[in-house]
């Protein structure tokens, strides 16, 4: 049998879904690669893998594109992993860098500037711009919050403009997948949020970053009704840009 072919992030945040797919069986039945999620991206756009843990702004780029498992990275309010770090309060910030491991939190920057803030700001992607601001994600922004004069927490600022929860990421196929992977896939990633304890153990301590409360109460994994609701407003906001 072939083996499916899948692309997750390799932050902190997907670390309990790695472990529930390295601990079953299904392991025996993929092929995993770990990449930043901007890669996750292009490799289930340009069919290099059957499926990934992508981010979600790029899912209408993303052929026959199906979410195909109930767990995502979403969170409920904060985050603490997706900000935007500023040296001026908001509504001065003139200029912004963009993260290049993003596609979600990036879009998610602009749509809470152009909606929720109506605060227009020249964007940039060049990595050696000098800007008021920046957006950062993921495992890089641990521990940074001191560094910034002003830091907003984008889960909690889409929680501000909306009321909803979001969801950053999503397990989404480019083609059909068996209900009988599905289930299976379902399966392991449920053990590894069960086993978070163990996750959580064997990574690094890492300081001014509270790791436990991230794992447990700032990331939510559930694909709700909710988050579904957050998904499709966002992406009709993203086309309105
Ligand atoms: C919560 C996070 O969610 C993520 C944010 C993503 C993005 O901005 O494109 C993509 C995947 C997730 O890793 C994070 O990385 O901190």
């Amino acid at each position: 049998m072939n083996k499916i072919k899948i692309s997750a992030v390799a932050y902190s945040n997907t670390k309990a879904f790695i472990y529930g797919l390295e601990h079953s069986d299904i392991i025996n039945k993929i092929d995993l690669s770990l990449d930043i999620p901007s890669d996750c991206a292009a490799k289930v756009i340009n069919g290099e893998v059957d499926l990934g843990l992508m981010p979600v702004a790029a899912i209408p780029l993303v052929p026959n594109a199906n979410i195909i498992a109930d767990y995502c990275i979403g969170s409920d309010g904060a985050v603490n992993s997706v900000f935007i770090f500023s040296d001026v309060p908001v509504e001065e910030i003139k200029t912004l860098k963009l993260d290049a491991h993003s596609r979600t939190s990036n879009n998610l920057a602009k749509v809470l500037l152009k909606f929720h803030w109506k605060h227009e700001v020249e964007v940039t992607t060049e990595p050696s711009a000098k800007t008021d601001a920046i957006v950062l994600i993921g495992d890089r922004t641990f521990g940074r919050k001191d560094n910034y004069a002003f830091v907003y927490d984008m889960g909690e600022e889409w929680k501000n403009f909306t009321g909803l929860p979001f969801m950053y990421a999503a397990w989404v196929a480019n083609k059909e997948i068996s209900q009988e992977f599905k289930d299976e896939f379902n399966a392991a990633l449920k053990f590894g949020l069960v086993h978070r304890k163990e996750v959580l153990n064997n990574l690094p301590q890492i300081p001014n970053f509270d790791l436990e409360d991230y794992l447990y109460n700032k990331l939510q994994f559930e694909v709700t009704e909710d988050r579904k609701k957050a998904l499709q407003l966002f992406l009709g906001y993203i086309q309105e840009l």
